[in-house]
């Protein structure tokens, strides 16, 4: 792919259909996780725009151009939201990567990914027009039932920067294609190409208030949105702690949540595989990928003690083949952490592994070659027992924590050993195995022999810590809709509990 020459559009919130100024006319800058620069700003919403945003929405789903669409009407909105996304396709990459520091070529496969989801959508939200009334049959002469699927309202949508537009979608584009008006709140931490949406949105023209864009700080911007009285549901992805504020802000007005939260998830590896490389390949990329800060990532490298020798051995040989750079330059393979934050972050959960006893196999700093940004190597670390840090919390950082196992119950009891219930994976070639971990397994991702894959059309989402509801598929959609049960009594008798005066 050529890289575009992009400059960063300058750009205001986006509530009802246009670009508006913050009413503190706050704004926040935009550092380079590459070069820790100040590459542009973001405006910063507060409360009261929130309320504008909020009563934006409400309007919408009054007014017939949005509030009385059929799913193939609004298809049609999503379906020309996809078509330039592609169209705008490198430019917003380029944006992704400068904005978070993921590889230009991860950032690429992003908008794909956020242009097919759109696609996907569409398609539900069509078929959704024939499940809008599904009469029940009760076999009664005297009523006559049905359940209507209705859009749920106005929803709050808050997201994380690890995939800015790519997580932003996976909830947008299911809300929209319900006929819920939305108000999106990405991380202060990469709004950039959410804020473009909101420009394609207009052109596109998605009638005004459908999907409102305000950019902010969790506090500030996030907050008033969960306890917001006009807001009828939160989606959230994000971290943990903050899945709890929200959790706990949203129960004060009994509203429905669904949080997709923090991992750290196993990738369990037996001595029967055929082929070492491709197994190192898959554990490489299920922890390496975006720089170790994915939800889902296989952190725990979970290893039969038979192998474990020769398949470290070839682990080191491969990560030495990760190209570090800036994440534009061509077959960038790791780029920088998202922010100074997360950079110190990272490291300090390294010290403290160090500090208690584990082995830095490999990595564990910032590599020599790159003088500024928030770089971490690639870093394995092993004489790892279960009490420690490294083990028990999620890192969001390129870091891969190794313990081995001699039999199959071991394996299991380690991999379920984990307050998250994301993603699980194992590599083995015996396929009734594989069946008992999948049933042994408890989380809501099961990979057979790979780790990451993930399809628009398979439900998404944990247990335990790592929250609950699942994003895309079916499933993704059932998350904007109210079921209404409606009954109608149909015959001419009287009902006869009371007597007739
Ligand atoms: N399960 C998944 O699908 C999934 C996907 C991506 C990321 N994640 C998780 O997200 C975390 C990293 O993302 P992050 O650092 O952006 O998370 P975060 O919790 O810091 O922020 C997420 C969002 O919440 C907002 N926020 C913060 N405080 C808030 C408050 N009090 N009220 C309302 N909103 C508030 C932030 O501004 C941001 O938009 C990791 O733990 C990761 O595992 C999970
Ligand atoms: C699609 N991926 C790459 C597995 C990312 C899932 C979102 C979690 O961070
Ligand atoms: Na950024």
């Amino acid at each position: 792919m050529a890289i575009p020459n992009v400059r960063i559009p300058s750009r205001q919130l986006y509530i009802d259909g246009e670009w508006r100024e913050p009413v503190k006319k706050n704004r926040i800058p935009i550092i380079s996780p590459a070069t820790e620069e100040t590459i542009g700003d973001i405006p910063a919403a507060t409360e009261e725009d929130v309320d504008i945003a909020v009563e934006a929405a409400r309007r919408a789903l009054g007014r017939d151009d949005w509030g009385s669409t059929t799913g193939a009407q609004r298809a049609k909105y999503l379906r020309a939201i996809a078509a330039k996304i592609l169209e705008r396709k490198s430019e917003l990459a380029k944006l992704e990567s400068l904005d978070c520091g993921k590889t230009l070529f991860e950032a690429a496969w992003d908008m794909d990914d956020v242009a097919a989801c759109f696609e996907y959508y569409a398609d539900l939200a069509e078929a959704l027009d024939s499940k809008r009334k599904t009469p029940v049959d009760l076999h009664l002469d005297s009523f006559k039932t049905y359940v209507l699927r209705e859009p749920i309202g106005v929803v709050g949508l808050i997201t994380p920067w690890n995939y800015p537009l790519l997580m932003a979608t996976w909830k947008v584009a299911p809300a929209l294609a319900a006929g819920c008006a939305a108000i999106l709140k990405p991380s202060e931490l990469a709004s950039i190409t959410c804020l473009e949406l909101g420009e394609i949105c207009r052109e596109v023209g998605l009638p005004p208030g459908a999907l409102n864009i305000l950019t902010g700080l969790g506090p500030e911007a996030g907050a008033p949105l969960v306890s917001h009285p006009h807001v009828d549901k939160i989606a959230f992805t994000g971290s943990g702690a903050t899945g709890v504020k929200i959790m706990t802000a949203a129960a004060q007005l009994v509203k429905p949540v669904t949080l997709e939260l923090g991992g750290k998830s196993p990738i369990v590896v037996f001595d029967d595989i055929d082929n070492l490389d491709l197994v190192v390949e898959w554990t490489l990329f299920g922890c390496f990928a975006n720089a170790g800060q994915v939800c889902s990532a296989t952190s725990r490298l979970i290893l039969q003690e038979s192998i474990a020798s020769e398949f470290l051995e070839r682990l080191l040989l491969w990560i030495k083949n990760i190209k570090i750079s800036d994440p534009l330059e061509e077959d960038c393979k790791l780029g920088p952490v998202v922010s100074s934050g997360q950079y110190e972050k990272v490291l300090k959960f390294i010290s403290k592994a160090k500090d208690e006893g584990a082995t830095i196999l490999c990595g564990g700093e910032r590599p020599q070659h790159m003088k500024k940004g928030y770089y971490v190597q690639p870093t394995i670390i092993t004489d790892i027992n279960t009490s420690m840090e490294i083990w028990k919390e999620e890192v969001f950082g390129p870091v891969l924590c190794v313990k081995t196992f001699k039999t199959e119950e071991e394996a299991i009891e380690l991999a379920n050993d984990t307050k998250y219930g994301l993603a699980s994976a194992i590599m083995s070639k015996d396929l009734e195995r594989c069946e008992r971990f999948t049933k042994a397994f408890q989380t809501g991702i099961i990979w057979l022999n790979c780790s990451q894959p993930t399809f628009m059309q398979l439900p998404w989402g944990g247990r335990k810590r790592s929250g609950f509801g699942r994003d895309l598929g079916e499933w993704g959609l059932e998350n904007y809709l109210n079921i209404k049960q409606v009954t109608q009594y149909t015959s001419d008798e009287a009902w006869a509990f009371y007597k007739s005066p």
